[in-house]
Parts: C-alpha cells; structure tokens; sequence
C-alpha cells in the first residue's frame, strides 16, 4: 500500500467525515479505528484515515497515540499527513489540538504548521484567525455549552497559543486571496519569526483548495475536513486519486434490525431526537438514576426487546445545556461522561446481540464507545446521508453492519429518518 494521504483524526465521527470528504473528492480512503494490526486485511486505497478516540484524554496520551499512528502512515508510504481536528476546534486549555500538533510538527522535521478548522460546507469559516459557525463566532455559537469541552474563544491564535509550546501566527484572507505561492511564502515568512504554527483563514471552498496547494508538498497539517478536501483536490489534481472512488463500497444490504443511540447533548441532535419521536419509539434514559446506579442498559435493552421486531428505535442520553450542568455539578464532568458512555456502549452491544444490524449513533466520544465496545475494527465508504456524515460498511467483520457515526452538530432535523431509510 503507498499512500496519497495519511490522516490520523482525534475522534470517530471526526474521522468518518473526513474519510468522507476524501472519498467524494476522489481518494478511495479507508477509516481505521487505531492502528491496524495486520496491514494484509485491509483492501487497497489513496488514503487511510487512522481514528482515534483522543480528543478528551489526557494529552500525553494522545500524544504517544496519534504519534503511533503517524509512525503506521508514514511507512505505508504517506508523505503528507494531516491532523484531523473537529471544525468547532474542541479542545481545552490542556489540549489536545496544541500538544498533538507540537509533536507531529517536530516528528515531521517541518519548522511550522498550517492550521485551519474552516469547512465551509458545515457553516464554519475562519475570517482574522477567527472562527464562525454559521453567522455567529464559535463562543456565541451552541458549542459555548457542549458538556465536555466549552468553547468559549473564537480567536485561534490565541486559543492553539494557549495549547501549544511554539508561538502561533496568522495567514489571513488576503494572503490567501494572492493564491498557494503567496501562502507558502507567509508560511517561510512565519517561520523565519519564529512561528511554529499558522492559523490560516479560509471562508470559501475556493480558498481551502488553494491552502491545499500551497500544503501539498510539505509534511504536515492540522484542520478539519475542509483542508482534506483542498489537499485531496490537490492529489487528484497530481493524478494521485481513483476516478468513482464516491460511494464505492456500500455493498449489498445487511438485514438484520435497525437502530439509534444518541449521547451528543449539541442543539442539532436535540432538534433530531425531538424529530424521530414522530417515527419511531424514543426511550429518554434517566440520567439521574443511571449515575445514583440505576439499571438504565437493562431498562432499555427491555425497551428494545419489545419493540424491535416491528422497526427501529431510538435510545438516547441526550439533554439540554441546564440539564448537563446540573447532573455534573452533582457528580463531576468526566465521571457523568464516563457513565454515559460506557452505557450506551453497553446499549449498543445488547442490541447487536439481539439482531441490530444497522445502527445510527449521535456524538463523537458516544460513537468512540460503542465502536471500541463492539470491537470494530475498519470501514469502507458508502454514500453520504448529510454533510459529513456517510454510511459506513464494516470491514473485516463476518457479518458486517452498516453504520452512520454522526458528529452531534451535524445533519437536518430529519436526519435519523433519513440515515434509516437510505440504510435500509
Ligand atoms: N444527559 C447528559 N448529561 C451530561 N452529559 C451527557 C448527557 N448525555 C450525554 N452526555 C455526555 O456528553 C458527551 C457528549 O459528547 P459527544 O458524544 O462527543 O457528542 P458531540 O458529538 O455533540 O460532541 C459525552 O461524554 C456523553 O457521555
Ligand atoms: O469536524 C467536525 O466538525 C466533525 O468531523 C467532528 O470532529 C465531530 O466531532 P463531534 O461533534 O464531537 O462528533
């Protein structure tokens, strides 16, 4: 296998998206979870995108982890690799977007890095070193409450300074307006001062296709899954890509029953859970009561025992921003997260046991859990349900499962009707 591109993401749902934009821009790209242990069982392709669940653990953790990863890419052959961050940039003053990026940077031999979360497709845009979700900056945006890592400072440079050893400059939109020579000359120029790292603006499609050019050639990036598709164009552009790579692997249909789970608390995924009671049977799990030690995975495993022979359901955590804070001021962010989790990994496992074939999970750390729960290891591609999110086939599983990891603020009001039908 030698490489276009290697990516190694900070989050499953991260991941499917990025591997996602890859595939529809012309790589045929495979998603991992974690390092491959055995290279032969994994089908020929441009990019692997290597999935990691290390955007909440600590950051030397993540570190050893995604330079692991890094390490696997670059001997199948990858000469460029980039770090997939989320588009909201979700990390904290701990990390781990800085201390991740510190050491790729330096395992790369590159003096500096481009940085950019800017996807455009998804409302994010990054103007002045400054990122905007929609019409509103990022600590104005829902992504202020999300329960595990608050956004609370839209200004990049100066949240990746806070992250990162190395100072952190700019690229802003009329340097990347002047085309990639301009931009690769800002980078040097950045570098020269002293600079390890360069938030780059990019609001248009347009201008992520020119970042990626200017990339192409240098060892490391940072971004979300808009620099994969100016760095993917830029490959296909080489004749680095596979003509019909979109859509590709998605296979014959699976059978078995259909489920959701949601843990994302992200407005998007309020809205959709809210949506889906007019479609399917909705159990809310109490929170309250799981976390005083309440049998929630055997409550809902009966919810779905009842009900699952006629049609899929939908099992969620999910509340609003009050509720969260509550339930953590009582018991602690981490172990309300950690709870959460480990049932609705615990959920899903049951479920599959009982025939659940298809399934819809709702948040990035949710779908790290039920995926390492249920043991898979690699997906193919198949087609996109919603902006960033596609259907994934499972791969080296006897009886593969299709499902769709959706990052929480992704998707219409309709999207778990939808990612349903087209799973079917
Ligand atoms: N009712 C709740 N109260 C507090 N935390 C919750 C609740 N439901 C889920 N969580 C936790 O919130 C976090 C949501 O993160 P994640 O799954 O990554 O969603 P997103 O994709 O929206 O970021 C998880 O750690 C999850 O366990
Ligand atoms: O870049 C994005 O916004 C997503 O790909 C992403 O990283 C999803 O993270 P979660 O919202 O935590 O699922």
């Amino acid at each position: 296998m030698s490489l276009a591109l290697g990516c190694v993401a900070d989050d499953y749902t991260g991941a499917s998206d990025l591997a996602n934009t890859l595939t529809k821009a012309g790589l045929r790209t495979i998603q991992t979870i974690g390092v491959p242990e055995d290279d032969r069982a994994l089908p020929e392709a441009d990019a692997v995108v290597v999935a990691l669940k290390s955007r909440s653990i600590p950051a030397d953790e993540a570190v050893a982890r995604s330079r692991e990863a890094e390490r696997w890419l670059r001997a199948r052959g990858a000469a460029h690799v980039m770090f997939k961050v989320c588009s909201t940039f979700d990390s904290t003053d701990a990390g781990n977007i800085g201390p991740v990026m510190d050491a790729l940077r330096e395992a790369a031999g590159e003096p500096i890095a481009l940085v950019t979360p800017a996807f455009p497709e998804t409302g994010r845009s990054v103007y002045q070193g400054n990122l905007f979700v929609g019409a509103v900056p990022l600590n104005e945006s829902p992504l202020k409450d999300h329960p595990l890592n608050p956004m609370r400072d839209a200004n990049l440079v100066r949240v990746l300074a806070r992250q990162s050893t190395g100072a952190v400059g700019l690229i802003d939109t009329a340097t990347v307006a002047r085309g990639a020579e301009a931009v690769a000359a800002r980078l040097d120029a950045l570098a020269e001062e002293g600079k390890q790292a360069a938030i780059a603006d990019a609001i248009f499609d347009a201008d992520l296709e020119t970042l990626g050019r200017a990339i192409v050639t240098k060892k490391f990036s940072v971004g979300a899954s808009g620099l994969g598709l100016g760095l993917a164009r830029a490959l296909v552009a080489d004749g680095r890509g596979t003509r019909d790579a979109a859509g590709a692997a998605m296979g014959e249909p699976v059978g078995g029953a259909a489920a959701c789970l949601a843990g994302s608390c992200s407005q998007a995924t309020l809205q959709q859970i809210a949506a889906a009671e007019a479609q399917m049977p909705v159990l809310r799990l109490d929170t309250a009561a799981l976390l005083a030690g309440a049998d929630a995975v055997g409550e809902a495993l009966a919810f779905a025992d009842e009900r699952l022979t006629a049609g899929p359901v939908l099992i969620a955590s999910s509340a609003n921003p009050e509720a969260v804070r509550a339930l953590q001021a009582q018991h602690g962010v981490d172990a309300v997260g950690h709870a959460i989790e480990t049932a609705l990994a615990a959920i899903a496992e049951g479920l599959v046991a009982r025939g659940v074939r298809r399934l819809v999970v709702a948040g990035g750390e949710t779908s790290g859990a039920v995926v390492d729960r249920l043991g898979l290891r690699a997906f193919l591609l198949g087609p996109e349900i919603a902006a960033g999110v596609p259907i994934l086939r499972s791969a080296g599983r006897p009886e593969p499962m299709l499902l769709a990891l959706k990052s929480g603020n992704f998707g219409g009001p309709d999207f778990f009707g939808r990612a349903l039908d087209m799973m079917a």
